[in-house]
């Protein structure tokens, strides 16, 4: 069976375009010739070419290359994926590996071998394969509502707020590798889009990365892609994440996850700025602004030797921390309006309002899960308000224990948060999973602040 490909030839010897058309007419479904290469443009304009041989010198006695380059250019402003493969003779190697610096594929030397020439031309096909999927999860990314997300910006108007909008407006307009910090919930996922879509790669796509969510073993195919066959379900090629990301921006989120053997293969990448596909000895030049986070205390990870301080040196560039929402207070009141009028809208209640004195009672609870509980406390009472006016904080809150430490204003907020943590694991039965989940934390962060209450 042939292999499906558009292939088209051109140069000006009619020889070569017959022979060459006839051997790889055997092996390709379509295989066009030109002897002009000025009529390449209409071939583009009637069909959509995989790879292209473009000969480097068209004039008799000719052989600077200076065509070959100016047709190369031309072709690829009408496909900037195409393949193109250029034919060179004995001594215009020079020539042909300028070229491919500048966009060409591979390059053919006359007279060449056809078994030679298949292999080249089947590459090539397989690049441009490539390179469209690249270009196709590209586009999906930008129009999947989770991995394209809009700008949200980010509410607020509390001191400690105002000068991490100040310093993501500074930072956004630079190249600087970006590391937010902050607890689970905090918005840093809202932060590093906003530094996306304020910075000159806002038309390109933004990659999130869960690295929490990778496991060991899928991390490298993952991140940096595999060719096929390269272990037992590699069943095709498949670009990795730094690859779909090339021109735009990619967020590791939750970096403080990965572990020691995996910091060091994402530090080979992020240092040569270059990613290989697992499999594939072919290096791919990044192009791409990066954004990480975590909620995990990353200094002291590195004095405790489970973070690589080269790692952290390499990402850290800028560091931002996201203060958590028990200390910005003020902002609580606005960002419960805020997710009313979501919720208000979702839910068809439109006339809901809330009380001031519920809304001031909503600020002295700790809010260990930040935002999010925040955003999940006003849908929940939304939806179970029967009134117009929520005047109470029990809606917000799904257990009497859990409002008694809203309203108990003589302890610290550090007590309350203990309290909290303590009945929350009570009523799960100890089990540390189901906790973390309604308290809107990571398995990790409540951990770390069971270690904390000495729990
Ligand atoms: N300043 C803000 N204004 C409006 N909404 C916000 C703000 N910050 C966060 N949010 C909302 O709160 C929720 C949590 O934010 P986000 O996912 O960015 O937090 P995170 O710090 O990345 O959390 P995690 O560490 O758990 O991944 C999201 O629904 C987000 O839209």
């Amino acid at each position: 069976m042939k292999t499906q490909g558009n292939i088209l030839i051109v140069d000006d010897d009619i020889d070569i375009l017959e022979t060459a058309r006839m051997f790889l007419k055997q092996e390709f479904a379509s295989v066009d010739i030109e002897s002009q290469p000025e009529k390449i443009a209409g071939h583009f304009e009637r069909k959509d070419y995989d790879v292209v041989l473009l000969d480097m010198n068209f004039k008799k006695g000719m052989n600077d290359g200076e065509e070959g380059f100016y047709w190369l250019n031309e072709i690829l402003k009408m496909d900037h994926d195409a393949s193109v493969i250029l034919i060179t003779a004995y001594g215009e190697v020079d020539l042909a590996v300028k070229a491919m610096k500048q966009g060409a594929t591979d390059f053919v030397l006359k007279p060449w071998k056809n078994q030679k020439l298949l292999g080249t031309i089947n590459s090539a096909l397989k690049l441009r394969e490539s390179r469209k999927e690249v270009e196709r999860l590209k586009e999906s990314q930008k129009s999947s509502p989770q991995q394209g997300g809009s700008f949200i910006d980010l509410i607020g108007n509390a001191d400690a707020l105002k000068r991490v909008k100040d310093l993501i407006r500074k930072v956004a307009v630079t190249a600087a590798d970006v590391l937010i910090l902050g607890e689970n919930g905090t918005g840093k996922e809202v932060a590093a889009r906003n530094i996306h879509h304020l910075s000159d790669r806002k038309d390109e796509v933004f990659i999130h990365v869960d690295l929490g969510a990778i496991s060991e073993t899928l991390f490298e195919s993952e991140l940096f892609g595999h060719v096929k066959g390269a272990f037992t379900d590699a069943k095709q090629d498949k670009p990795g994440r730094f690859e779909i990301a090339q021109k735009g921006t990619i967020f590791l989120d939750e970096i403080g996850n990965l572990s020691l053997p995996l910091q060091a293969k994402l530090l080979t990448v992020l240092q040569s700025r270059k990613v290989r596909r697992v499999g594939s000895n072919k290096d791919i030049d990044l192009d791409v602004r990066l954004i990480c986070a975590t909620n995990m205390p990353i200094n002291d990870m590195v004095a405790e030797q489970t973070f690589r301080q080269d790692l952290l040196y390499r990402i850290n560039t800028v560091e931002i921390r996201l203060p958590a929402l028990r200390e910005r207070k003020d902002d609580i009141p606005l960002l419960t309006e805020h997710f009313l009028k979501i919720f208000a809208y979702k839910y068809h209640k439109r006339n809901i309002k809330i009380a001031d004195s519920t809304l001031t009672k909503l600020q002295t609870y700790p809010w260990p899960g930040n935002i999010r509980e925040l955003q999940h406390a006003v849908e929940r009472a939304v939806i179970l308000s029967e009134t117009d006016i929520i005047n109470s904080v029990e809606p917000f809150i799904s257990t009497p224990h859990r409002s008694s430490s809203i309203m108990n204003e003589e302890k610290t907020l550090d007590e309350m948060e203990r309290d909290f943590i303590l009945q929350t694991l009570e009523r799960n039965n100890g089990n540390v999973t189901k906790t973390a989940k309604v308290l809107g934390l990571s398995r990790t962060a409540l951990y770390r602040r069971m270690h904390k209450h000495g729990i």
